[in-house]
């Protein structure tokens, strides 16, 4: 395998968790996700970081560690939807893997992230939030060396995609 890491990004509910999780156990990679790294680092949510110290507090802790994560190698690295979103994290990951990006249609993604309240950026109308953030996210994900729509592959499908793509 050429590629030191495999990054999986992608807005809220492309599958990203599910996915790098199959294709982790399909490598034998390690694989590690930044959400549940960040939490388990801070030992407390997501949402409540949000709500205790900001979302730029949350966005520096997110840059940390995707930089301390990416160090490692031989892992499929799930990130968080908006770790895309500022520059430096972008030139990590693509120094540091090959870049996956899933996305989903907008109803596919409702359907899937409006049953939990986990994601602090689409509280209250969940509808209108991820039209609106779908929007102005929507080349955030362009810079991937891979782009794969999940909204009818399997996650299956999706893991046999990428080890075509890498091979
Ligand atoms: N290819 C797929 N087909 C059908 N359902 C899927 C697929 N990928 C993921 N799902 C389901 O969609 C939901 C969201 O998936 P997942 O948690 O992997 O997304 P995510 O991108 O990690 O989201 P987030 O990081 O915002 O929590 C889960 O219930 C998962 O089982
Ligand atoms: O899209 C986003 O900005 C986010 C996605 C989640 O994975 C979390 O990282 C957090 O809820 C923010
Ligand atoms: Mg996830």
């Amino acid at each position: 395998m050429k590629h030191k890491n495999i990054i999986i990004v992608g807005f809220m509910g492309t599958g990203k968790t599910a996915v790098g999780k199959a294709m982790a156990e399909r490598l034998g990679w390690r694989f590690v996700d930044t959400d549940h790294y960040i939490e388990s680092k801070q030992g407390t949510t997501i949402s409540d970081m949000f709500r205790d110290l900001g979302e730029p507090a949350f966005r520096n802790m997110e840059g940390e560690a995707i930089a301390a994560v990416l160090e490692g190698s031989r892992q499929v690295v799930a990130t968080g939807g908006g770790a895309v979103l500022a520059e430096h994290n972008r030139v990590c990951m693509q120094q540091e893997g090959y870049v996956v990006a899933l996305k989903a249609a907008p109803e596919v993604i409702i359907n899937r992230v409006k049953q939990d309240e986990k994601r602090p950026l689409v509280q209250g109308d969940v509808k209108e939030r991820v039209y609106s953030l779908l929007e102005a996210r929507k080349h955030a994900y362009d810079f991937a060396d891979l782009i794969i729509d999940s909204s009818t592959a399997s996650v299956e499908e999706i893991v046999e995609q990428v080890i075509d793509a890498i091979q």
